[in-house]
């Protein structure tokens, strides 16, 4: 085992590595000859655990491409990641699949419930398909944190979009994973809905010591995220400390040549279309 990096601290994980995932020189290509495309070129990144990072960029600079990557969901054509301790990027299929079970949580735009399940079956049901024991006073306090107390026997369709959402981070805490993973998940739903579920994984890092990553293309978004990484043509090529999202839409602005119209369209409220 190696372990990728060492840098300092992010603090309040105990003798934990500071760094939930890493990738180093992380190249993605698909296709080949002329129709080849570098969606991923060498990236080098460290997700700090214990804090919730944001990963920002024009359409098609490899955001999707990066969290799939770094979740094991999508091999690499080169380079190295790791999971904690854990190289990912030589694990075969079945080691890869219990890794990304035991260790990961994921968050869709879609909020991805089984409808004939009631919320509280919903939350545990990975941790049963896994034939985990669920931990009684962790799950409470996480149905405390996104605040579904009062909702655990409705069924999906008896809640509101925030809410299924919110079902979902519940869900993807409960089974405590190393890191969580969001792909737009507040890309469904308005923006009072996006603001508490935003509000609720930004509590659970700050409460429950989780570790998020988040593909956005929202500002706002992006603003409750302690860092934000900005990718274009498959690099990272700049970060944002403690982000506000005015910040974050005159750096993306700024990428753009002051057109708000590329290389993304932006609506009145600073969200992207
Ligand atoms: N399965 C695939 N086959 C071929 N090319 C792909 C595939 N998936 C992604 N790409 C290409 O890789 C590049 C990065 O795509 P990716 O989806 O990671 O970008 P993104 O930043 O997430 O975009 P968006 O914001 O539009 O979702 C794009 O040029 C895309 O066309």
């Amino acid at each position: 085992m190696t372990t990728p990096v060492t840098v300092p601290r992010a603090g309040g994980s105990g003798e934990r590595s500071a760094i939930a995932a890493a990738g180093r020189a992380v190249t993605k290509a698909y296709g080949s000859g002329e129709t080849r495309v570098v969606a991923l070129d060498a990236v080098d990144v460290d997700i700090a655990r214990g804090r919730f990072t944001a990963i920002m960029g024009p359409s098609g600079s490899g955001k999707s491409t990066l969290m799939h990557c770094l979740a094991g969901l999508d091999t690499v054509t080169g380079g190295r990641i790791w999971i904690g301790d854990t190289e990912i990027t030589t694990l075969k299929d079945k080691k890869l699949t219990r890794l990304r079970r035991d260790k990961i949580g994921f968050i869709f735009q879609s909020f991805n419930l089984l409808p004939t399940l009631n919320a509280a079956e919903n939350i545990t049901l990975p941790m049963d398909i896994a034939g985990r024991k669920v931990d009684r006073d962790w799950l409470d306090r996480v149905v405390e944190t996104v605040g579904l107390a009062g909702r655990l026997k409705h069924r999906p369709t008896q809640l509101s979009g925030g809410q299924q959402q919110r079902v979902a981070v519940a869900r993807a805490l409960a089974a405590r994973p190393e890191i969580i993973f969001g792909d737009e998940p507040t890309g469904n739903l308005d923006s009072r809905a996006g603001a508490e579920v935003l509000g609720f994984l930004r509590r659970s890092v700050d409460d429950l010591g989780q570790t998020i990553v988040m593909v956005t293309h929202d500002p706002v978004a992006a603003s409750y995220a302690d860092r934000v990484l900005y990718l274009a043509d498959g690099r990272i090529v700049d970060e944002m400390l403690a982000p506000t999202a005015d910040a974050v839409l005159e750096r993306m602005l700024r990428f753009s040549g002051g057109d708000p119209r590329t290389p993304e369209t932006f609506d009145g409220r600073g969200r992207t279309s």
